[in-house]
């Protein structure tokens, strides 16, 4: 059974102060300019490895650019056993224009 949620930017918020994991599937240049605190990076070769380390009732809160890619990597997560995985609506543009000052960038490091 594969079964995914979606979550608002406002919900997706609030859980970050919680144990969730965010999970950014946009290219890597884009995670490195700007990124929801903690997120981390997973695209195709690093998904082995992060399905490897994480729990399956880790609260998994997936975005993309606008929302539509991180609907079918959501599905894909649930389809692995997760069973608390959601899809964030409008992806990181709605989260940049709700949440402009928590975002953070690796282009330093
Ligand atoms: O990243 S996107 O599929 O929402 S354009």
């Amino acid at each position: 059974m594969s079964e995914f949620k979606r979550i608002s930017t406002t919900d997706a918020f609030n859980h970050l102060q919680q144990s969730a994991i965010f999970v950014d599937i946009r290219d890597l240049s884009s995670y490195q300019q700007a990124h929801i605190p903690n997120a981390t990076h997973v695209d195709n070769q690093g998904i082995h490895d992060f399905l490897a380390n994480a729990e399956l009732e880790d609260i998994i809160i997936i975005y993309c650019y606008h929302g539509h890619s991180s609907l079918a990597a959501a599905h894909f997560f649930a389809d692995q056993g997760f069973s608390n995985v959601y899809s964030m609506d409008g992806g990181f543009t709605a989260w940049q224009q709700d949440y402009p000052a928590v975002c953070e960038n690796t282009m330093e490091e």
